[in-house]
């Protein structure tokens, strides 16, 4: 069986399957990557950028506040040194401007000074103040101008009056201004001085704002956005654009600028309103802490300096008192929000306010979103990227480990199954390499085990098919061969028949069916028992087999039938000579059980096309032809021919008007006289029928008992027979003949019904006719074919009454053995032997030997077909004790045989004879 190798299609290929899945969880994993990285870490890296600004702005606010503490310092430092000091204005002009001139701190300590309270240092001066400012080149200079008498002094200034309301070591801011000297904008720091806890004046240190920009810019710069402070009164300490936060004054002809308030500046741009807004609630929220006994204070610092609103004042005390409480939070506060657009970048900001605990100063941080959403987004594509990457490469080594370890070995595998299994072949080893010591080892060793087993299953199973072929082989061969030769049956015979029938037809030539049956077998069947009829048949079957060709055909029908093909024939010649052969290898004796046996055979012969052109007809012509010659005495062969086939037709016409003549009393019987071999005492009439055809006039029983019987219409005739014989028996009677048998012929078919006997006595006694007055005469052949039956038969019958004769003797099996076994009376020879006695020394030979024999056997002997003084003598020479012949006798009607015998009481037999001899029939 070919099988056309499988192949995967690529599509189907787990390698395919494989990169197909992994491109999927690939593709699964990089949108997963992406969300999460989108959702998660995005908004973890804007939390962490807003962190950053968060640390920027505490950054800055810790920068300024360094020197904020710096400042604070220096001016507790002041303060104390005015305190203390003896009130030396050289002393203060030498140790002041010391201690401001800090190298490290002089780009923001830009000035300073001791300012005491009217008459407290030199008493009845008014005006007495030790300040020292930087000149452009940043050297210290001492300014005397606040002592002027006509100048307005300094006590009533916004930075010097809170002090007298604070208590020691507190340092009070006050709000920006632009220094008169350096045109610089700047804040003051005041400490107030106390002597015996009396207020005496204050010690101040002036910061520059200028470097308080560059902290801003310098720690906004990393953050994409810009950053600006405002004192405690919201008023710009700085600014990115200064054009924008700064109004000009011009003060003695001289043209100074001054930051403006977050107010003004939202006035000038709506964008920054939210902004102003926000730090004028954190205002509020302060003034809103000043409890109301303070608001008083406030008043009071509002009074004192034209230049201090009552709501800085507010503001001052608030701070004050938070500074004093320390409720204020060491850490900047932070206030965030989100501006859609900012006025200075024209994009959407964060904006973040700080609020510095000890002025209330808020430095505002500003940064774009799209710099936190890029630099979130720059991080998360990198993630992404990077993760991109790590999973292709992952991929790729995972389908290279793939390959190696799954596909690579499948494929092995699949290799050496192609190449180890040929086709249709059971190898019973290992298919497989199964030393790998992982999966693929564990499956190539159990593969190949259940291969193993399978194989074994296999083998088993090939076994069995084999065997249950060979079953069925023997059981088709049983069902179309005879058991007994191993010849075809005569299912297989009518198949090669039509076979025959075909190819003559193809090829236009002609062959012959013969039809053989052996003559005599049933009497060696058993006489010699059937093992031996067996042995006979297989003995002959196997001759017949060797004489044919090997594509003839030869078969046994059934019983001693058997049949040949013989193909294709060139003419009837050919046949004949088969024929011949045939009937010259039956005439070789067979050997069985140490006898030699010659068995003969009547063979039929039929020609195709010429008899007929199909397998039943050809059969039957056959077996019509085997029949005649079996008619034709046995031991022959004939051809088929149309009369014999008319001769069967003119049988079926018979058996027809044979019917016909039974319910229309168309027959008759007559009576042939039986007499002792002296001829002188009638003993019996044998009853001999007769057929009065309407049409066809008498017709003898040898035309239409053979025809009777094979149609079994002989039992009704039998029937009739008998009760016609009973009727005329009781006439014979009547008529005074008495003490004679009427002998009825009695067919084999008759004889072989199975309520045969109980029919005779039926009919018997519905003519209230004895069975002594009858004997019947049976054949041979009526007893051989199951002789013990038969026996039992004859038993019966003579038991009833009857007397029994066995017919035609001498022409069938003529066994000696059966004769002793049969329950019989008399043998009657047949007069075959008798007609030509007086020149045959055979027939006389026979005829003594069966009288002797007979006789022997205790039986009487009846000698047929007398029709000669000179037989008649001969058998009274040989004992024979009754005679039946046209010499002594010819049947004739019943009417005349009582004509004839009733009158024969009186006269002699021999003048009887005489005129017996004259009635013919
Ligand atoms: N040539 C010649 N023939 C003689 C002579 N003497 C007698 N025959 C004839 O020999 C036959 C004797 O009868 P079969 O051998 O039983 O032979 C009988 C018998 O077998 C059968 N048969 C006749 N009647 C019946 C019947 O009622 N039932 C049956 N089953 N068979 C019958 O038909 C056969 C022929 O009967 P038939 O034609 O009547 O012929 C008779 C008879 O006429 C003779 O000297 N010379």
């Amino acid at each position: 069986m070919s099988v056309i190798r499988p192949t995967v299609r690529p599509k189907n290929t787990i390698l395919f399957k494989f990169s197909f899945g992994m491109s999927v969880l690939f593709l699964v994993m990089i949108t997963a990557t992406y969300m999460v990285v989108d959702l998660v870490a995005k908004e973890y890296l804007i939390n962490k950028n807003k962190e950053l600004i968060y640390e920027t702005g505490l950054h800055i606010v810790a920068d300024i506040s360094l020197r904020i503490s710096i400042a604070e310092t220096l001016a507790r430092n002041l303060a104390a040194v005015g305190e203390t000091l003896p009130k030396d204005p050289q002393l203060f002009r030498q140790v002041i401007p010391q201690m401001l001139d800090m190298p490290e701190n002089q780009d923001f300590i830009v000035g300073g000074g001791v300012w005491p309270e009217p008459e407290q240092f030199t008493p009845g001066v008014v005006l007495r103040s030790f300040f020292w400012g930087r000149d452009s080149l940043g050297k210290l200079q001492y300014f005397d101008q606040y002592n002027d008498v006509e100048s307005t002094g300094y006590h009533n200034e916004d930075w010097y009056v809170p002090g007298r309301y604070s208590k020691p070591g507190e340092c009070l801011w006050s709000k920006s201004y632009m220094d008169p000297y350096t045109l610089a904008p700047m804040v003051t720091c005041t400490v107030a001085m106390f002597q015996q806890q009396k207020f005496v004046g204050n010690a101040t240190v002036d910061v520059s704002l200028q470097q308080l920009k560059s902290i801003l810019r310098e720690g906004s710069a990393k953050l994409g956005g810009y950053a600006y402070a405002v004192d405690r009164n919201n008023k710009f300490l700085s600014f990115p654009d200064e054009q924008l936060t700064k109004i000009s004054n011009r003060d003695n002809n001289n043209l100074t600028q001054e930051y403006i308030t977050v107010k003004q500046l939202a006035e000038k741009l709506d964008l920054f309103q939210p902004i102003a807004d926000i730090l004028t609630e954190i205002n509020k929220t302060f003034i809103q802490s000043v409890a109301d006994n303070n608001r008083l204070l406030a008043e009071d610092i509002a009074e004192q300096s034209k230049q201090i609103s009552l709501l800085d004042a507010q503001l001052i005390v608030a701070n004050m008192l938070l500074l004093r409480e320390q409720k204020y939070d060491r850490n900047a506060k932070t206030i965030s929000m989100i501006s859609k657009q900012d006025f200075l970048l024209g994009e959407p900001v964060n904006v973040s306010v700080f609020i510095m605990p000890k002025t209330l100063w808020k430095v505002i941080v500003v940064t774009p979103q799209q710099v936190a959403i890029n630099s979130a987004s720059k991080v998360a594509n990198l993630i992404l990227i990077l993760l991109t990457a790590i999973m292709i490469i992952a991929a790729f080594f995972g389908f290279i480990y793939c390959r190696r370890s799954l596909i690579v070995p499948m494929y092995k595998m699949v290799k050496q199954l192609q190449q180890s299994v040929p086709e249709g072949e059971h190898t019973h080893t290992a298919l497989l390499d199964d030393r790998r010591q992982d999966e693929f080892g564990l499956l190539a060793y159990h593969f190949n085990q259940a291969k193993i087993a399978l194989d074994r299953n296999n083998r088993d199973l090939t076994l069995q098919i084999n065997e249950r072929k060979q079953a069925e082989q023997q059981l088709k061969h049983l069902a179309l061969h005879d058991p007994l030769t191993g010849l075809p049956n005569r299912l297989l015979f009518q198949d090669r028949l039509q076979q025959a029938i075909a190819l003559a037809k193809r090829h236009g030539h002609k062959f012959a069916v013969f039809f053989m049956d052996l003559d005599n077998f049933k009497i060696i069947n058993d006489t010699m028992g059937h093992e031996a009829g067996d042995e006979l048949l297989r003995q002959v079957a196997l001759r017949l087999s060797e004489t044919g060709r090997e594509t003839d055909t030869v078969a046994r029908l059934g019983g001693d039938e058997f049949a040949f093909i013989i193909n294709k024939i060139d003419s009837i010649a050919d046949a004949v000579n088969f024929a011949l052969r045939l009937n010259k290898l039956l005439k070789t004796p067979i050997a069985v059980n140490g006898n030699n046996i010659n068995i003969g055979s009547s063979i039929g012969v039929t020609i195709y096309p010429d008899d007929a052109d199909n397998c039943d007809e050809l059969l039957r012509n056959a077996d019509i032809a085997m029949y005649q010659a079996k008619d034709d005495g046995r031991n022959t062969t004939r051809f088929f021919t149309r009369e014999m086939k008319a001769k069967l037709q003119q049988n079926k016409e018979i058996l027809t008007d044979l019917a016909e003549s039974l319910t229309q009393d168309h027959f008759e019987l007559y009576y042939q006289p039986l007499f002792t071999i002296d001829h002188k005492t009638l003993v019996g009439a044998e009853a001999l029928i007769r057929w009065h055809h309407p049409d066809k006039g008498m017709i003898p029983p040898d035309k239409f008992i053979a025809v009777a019987e094979q149609s079994g219409l002989i039992n009704e005739l039998g029937d009739w027979v008998l009760a016609q014989a009973c009727r005329d028996i009781k006439n014979f009677v009547n008529a005074g003949i008495l003490d004679i048998k009427v002998a009825i012929n009695i067919s084999p078919v008759q004889f072989k019904r199975k309520d045969f006997l109980q029919q005779m006595l039926l009919i018997l006694a519905q003519h209230d006719v004895s069975a002594n007055c009858i004997e019947l005469e049976i054949t041979e052949g009526a007893v051989m074919d199951n002789v013990d039956q038969a026996i039992d038969m004859m038993q019966a019958l003579h038991d009833a009454g009857f007397q029994l004769a066995m017919d035609d003797f001498g022409t069938g099996y003529s066994s000696l053995s059966y004769l002793k076994r049969f329950p019989i009376q008399k043998v009657k020879i047949d007069r075959s032997f008798i007609s030509d006695l007086e020149n045959d020394d055979d027939n006389k030979s026979i005829t003594t030997a069966i009288i002797q024999m007979s006789h022997s056997l205790g039986l009487d002997v009846l000698a047929e077909g007398v029709e000669t003084k000179a037989q008649l003598q001969y058998l009274q020479g040989e004992k024979c004790d009754f005679v039946q012949g046209y010499y002594t006798g010819r049947p004739m009607p019943a009417s005349q045989f009582i004509e004839t015998f009733k009158r024969a009481k009186d006269t002699s037999l021999a003048e009887r004879a005489g005129m017996v001899s004259s009635i013919t029939t």
